[in-house]
């Protein structure tokens, strides 16, 4: 796509959701990055930021850059949201408060750890079962299946029904992008998914012990209100469980392009939390987000009218070579700290310590288990407006 520079803004013609950019969005990003610290893209009448320092900065000034607009390219300011704003990602202080601080105290690691020892054995249970295997999809077999089995039980879901999961994770990340394609294809059945979620939310519907109990008991100590529990127990239902699977299959990935960070993983297991970030940092599962302006604001020159939409690219400032070295090298000796694959600031990703501990307990098990796992053919991209991940890794694995 051309760069042209027209007025103060650079224009970039690329199509940020579109199937070009979404089966390689490299070029884009580099093109993003080298426009400057802002561009505007016609298309859509916004503007976008893809370096580190822009992208961090942005995120950190909830001020100017609000989230209470919505997060995806419609504009809650002219438009109906086409469902109930989200009490976190749809909110800025102080509404935002209140329900961030029971989501913070619910999954925060010190509460994990009571989970860690079963998603360690439930992850070793789903290893050896593949064991007798030389060959087996990352994404298929492990990606898409351990945080369905541990997830929906630690929020106290029914057994019956969890199919509607992912179907609803996949459109509501769509819905944050253009009304294209892929926000099309999710239509028809939304009505229906969208019901059994809203059922699922309900006291009734959650078991007495997991994290839908325990956002029910903020609202019985006066944390919350009532009105809001439901709403705060609809982001873990959209949040958790598409996101990890991307995650997961992601860092597979990362590992079976390059065999020798899995020697290093197996020689010291410890390092399965720091490579699961580092796959977050290259890969960046969730590859945008968007902000708008409640303000007139001033980027190197170019205004940015007050009320306007700006995409702020993670997946970009993530690879930035002003802030990584060899940013596109999955390499485990690397801090990764300071990325912005789970966000920055008061909206940085609650569920953030859910994924690491889904991650480890996976890439341990494995770990362990296979001595060498490598691509055993294409990998297969899963298209969604706003996630990155794989919808098949075709893997050989030789067993320890
Ligand atoms: C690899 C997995 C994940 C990635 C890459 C990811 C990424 C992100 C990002 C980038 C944000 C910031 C959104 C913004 O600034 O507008 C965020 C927020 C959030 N994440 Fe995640 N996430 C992941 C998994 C999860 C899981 C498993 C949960 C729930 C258990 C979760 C719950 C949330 C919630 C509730 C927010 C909103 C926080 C707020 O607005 O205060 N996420 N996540
Ligand atoms: O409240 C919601 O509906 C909602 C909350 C958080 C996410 N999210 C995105 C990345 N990690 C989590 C998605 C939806």
């Amino acid at each position: 796509m051309t760069v042209l520079d027209s007025g103060t803004a650079p224009i970039l013609t690329d199509d940020p959701f579109g199937t070009e950019v979404l089966n390689d969005p490299a070029p884009f990003h580099q093109r993003l990055r080298d426009a400057g610290r802002i561009a505007y893209l016609p298309q859509y009448d916004l503007f976008a930021m893809g370096r580190y320092a822009d992208v961090h900065a942005a995120l950190t000034d909830w001020q100017t850059f609000q989230s209470a607009a919505g997060v995806g390219l419609s504009n809650f300011r002219t438009e109906k949201p086409w469902r109930p704003p989200s009490l976190l990602l749809e909110a800025d202080p102080p509404h935002h408060d209140a329900p961030r601080h029971v989501l913070e105290e619910i999954l925060n690691p010190r509460r994990l750890r009571s989970l860690r020892d079963q998603w360690f054995a439930d992850a070793e249970t789903l290893v050896d079962e593949l064991l007798d295997r030389t060959e087996l999809d990352g994404a298929h077999d492990i990606a898409d299946v351990f945080p369905l089995r541990v997830f929906p039980d630690a929020l106290g879901l029914r057994p019956d029904g969890r199919e509607n999961l992912l179907p609803y994770g996949d459109h509501a990340f769509n819905a944050f992008g253009p009304a294209n394609e892929l926000v099309h294809k999710g239509l028809a059945r939304i009505g229906d998914v969208s019901a059994w979620i809203g059922a699922q939310c309900e006291r009734e519907a959650l078991a007495e012990v997991g994290f839908g109990a325990d956002i029910w008991a903020a609202a019985d100590r006066g944390d919350i209100t009532h009105a809001m529990a439901p709403l705060i127990v609809r982001s873990l239902l959209t949040a958790g469980v598409d996101t990890t699977v991307h995650g997961l299959s992601s860092v597979l990935h990362a590992f079976a392009e390059q065999p020798d960070q899995w020697e290093r993983l197996r020689a010291q297991p410890s390092l399965a939390r720091v490579a699961f970030d580092e796959a977050v940092r290259l890969e960046s599962p969730v590859q945008t987000f968007f902000r708008t302006t409640t303000c007139d604001v001033d980027v190197d020159g170019v205004v940015v009218p007050d009320g306007h939409k700006v995409l702020l690219v993670l997946a970009s400032a993530n690879r930035d070579p002003r802030r990584w070295t060899d940013p596109d090298r999955f390499d485990l000796s690397r801090d990764p700290s300071g990325h912005v694959g789970f966000g920055m600031g008061i909206h940085q990703c609650v569920g953030q310590h859910v994924a690491r501990l889904e991650a480890e307990a996976v890439l341990t098990a494995m770990a362990r288990r296979i001595e060498r796992i490598e691509l055993a053919g294409t990998a297969v991209r899963h298209h969604n407006n706003t996630l990155r991940g794989w919808r098949s890794v075709p893997l050989r694995i030789t067993p320890a």
